[in-house]
């Protein structure tokens, strides 16, 4: 999961884009970057890191200009530890073009080839977000022909990229001299939604963003999402025009930004992700009562940050005391995201600290949003063990992950989910030291969500069913990907790490 946003404004845009990818920071923690237009001059900045740690003052006031894109990663494909493959990207022809995208193709490498014997295009990373920006560099190129770039023009391209392009993708694209294009594949697998803001001097300015937190944590109006393969251009005096370009757009979003990923304050295709959390707590509780003794159970406790309010819901409808028995160092970020798994393990335990006055003597349900590979919750059981506990019960608000993800979720092989190779609760429990595992149920996922906005009928939940919603994903593929993703990844301590200078706030 990345995080993209787009500004277009008549004011400079370079600390307000900065303050939005902090806002996103949570989509992406390995690479951050900003690309400014200014006139017809691009400035960029990007590099590994946190968007604390990759900004400083000096790279701040290069990022001059009125309009500008910027992007938070999470590596889906390609290498993951390269300054060359953080975004955005940039290519010369035609126009100029800044882009940023959030999602994962999956026909990335067929692409690759296509582009270079068709199209005489070279793709110089193993980054699928180069490959989708020069088949879009390539549709544009062909639909100006003896044209002059406008919205008409860059819907006619979009057209022919849903064409080619196969997979998930968000993305937020600069023009130089011509204007700003967002679209979103035809299956809205990955969240982008825009925005609008009047600056005091009465100018209309724009926002394109991953999610709606970006606009109310800095004062825009969230206009909409944009529906599933619809485009938006907006020209350099601010006039936005909209376009569904997909022939049979289909509205699948992706389960797992609300069962973890998306922050609970952004809303998605019409559902609160809080009020999603919710939802799922209520579902958990009644498999909960179904598979455990209830009598046994103590206290409730979340593993902080991402299942508070799933597990805040089950607590109150099973009649259970709630209590925080694991504090959070907040200064240790996201542990699933984090690229590798040694990282993972180690960041678990600095991450989380059990409080033993909380455990003693205790029965305890633990409840965690998912469990994934089982890095948190095999440290988690242990950590509630040594504190005193006397039995240890998980439930998982999400049901068991047992496929790889292929839109956006770097989870590209069945062999490093717990679950991957079928296991069920009870296996599971054993493997992590657990009394006893309880996951949601599929239709559990499938009908709170559904509960939050009906229009939905059928959510991205490949990771937990193995039903691709492209349709276009083949065993080849995945074993492909499995093995691509095998391969060690360069460690992030070989790059450049630059003179220090003191960070912007
Ligand atoms: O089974 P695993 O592979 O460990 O993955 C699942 C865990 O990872 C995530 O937590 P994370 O620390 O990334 O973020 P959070 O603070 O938002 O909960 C998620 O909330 C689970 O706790
Ligand atoms: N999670 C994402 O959206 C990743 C974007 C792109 N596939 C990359 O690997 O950089
Ligand atoms: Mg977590």
């Amino acid at each position: 999961m990345c995080g993209i946003v787009a500004l277009l404004s008549n004011e400079p845009v370079n600390q307000r884009l900065y303050d939005a990818l902090l806002l996103l920071q949570h989509r992406g923690q390995d690479a951050a970057g900003i690309a400014t237009l200014d006139g017809l001059h691009f400035h960029i900045h990007k590099a590994m890191g946190l968007v604390t740690d990759v900004f400083r003052t000096r790279n701040m006031r290069d990022l001059t200009g009125n309009m500008g894109i910027g992007h938070v990663r999470y590596p889906t494909q390609g290498c993951a530890s390269s300054n060359q493959e953080s975004q955005p990207f940039y290519v010369n022809a035609p126009y100029g073009i800044m882009f940023a995208h959030n999602g994962n193709l999956t026909n990335a490498a067929e692409l690759t080839q296509e582009l270079y014997e068709m199209d005489h295009r070279h793709i110089n990373t193993t980054s699928d977000s180069e490959v989708l920006l020069n088949v879009l560099a390539n549709e544009i190129s062909r639909v100006t022909v003896n044209k002059r770039l406008n919205a008409e023009c860059a819907f006619a391209a979009v057209r022919e990229v849903h064409k080619r392009v196969q997979g998930s993708y968000a993305v937020v694209a600069l023009f130089a001299g011509k204007g700003l294009l967002a679209f979103r594949d035809p299956h809205g697998i990955r969240p982008i939604c825009f925005g609008s803001n009047t600056t005091e001097s009465g100018a209309k300015e724009w926002m394109v963003s991953s999610e709606s937190v970006t606009m109310i944590g800095m004062g825009f109006k969230v206009e909409r999402d944009l529906a599933p393969g619809e485009a938006l251009w907006i020209d350099l005096e601010g006039n936005a025009t909209t376009c569904q370009c997909a022939e049979h757009p289909e509205s699948n979003p992706c389960a797992f930004e609300y069962v973890y990923f998306a922050r609970p304050d952004s809303t998605i295709d019409g559902i609160n992700v809080y009020g999603a959390r919710l939802r799922l707590g209520e579902y958990l509780a009644e498999t909960v009562k179904e598979k455990l003794d209830l009598s046994e159970i103590d206290v409730v406790m979340p593993i902080p940050d991402s299942s508070r309010p799933c597990a805040q819901e089950l607590a109150a409808r099973l009649n259970l005391s709630y209590r925080e028995g694991f504090i959070k160092n907040r200064y240790v970020g996201r542990t699933f995201i984090m690229p590798g798994q040694a990282i993972r393990k180690k960041s678990v335990r600095q991450k989380l600290n059990a409080m033993p006055v909380e455990f003693e003597g205790k029965n305890v349900l633990l409840v965690d949003d998912s469990i994934v590979r089982g890095t948190t919750m095999t440290e988690i059981v242990r950590m509630a063990r040594e504190s005193g506990a006397k039995k240890v019960f998980v439930a998982s608000s999400a049901p068991r992950v047992m496929y790889p993800n292929v839109y956006g979720i770097d989870m590209p092989t069945k062999a490093e989910l717990i679950c991957g190779d079928g296991k069920s609760a009870e296996e599971v429990a054993k493997v992590i030291g657990a009394d006893a595992v309880v996951f949601q149920t599929l239709d559990g996922l499938k009908n709170a969500l559904h509960d939050m906005n009906p229009s939905i009928t059928r959510f991205d939940c490949s990771c937990f069913d193995g039903e691709y919603v492209t349709g276009t994903v083949t065993e080849e593929y995945l074993a492909r990907i499995g093995g691509a993703n095998a391969k060690p990844a360069k460690k992030a301590d070989d790059e450049d790490e630059g003179e220090a200078e003191q960070p912007v706030s």
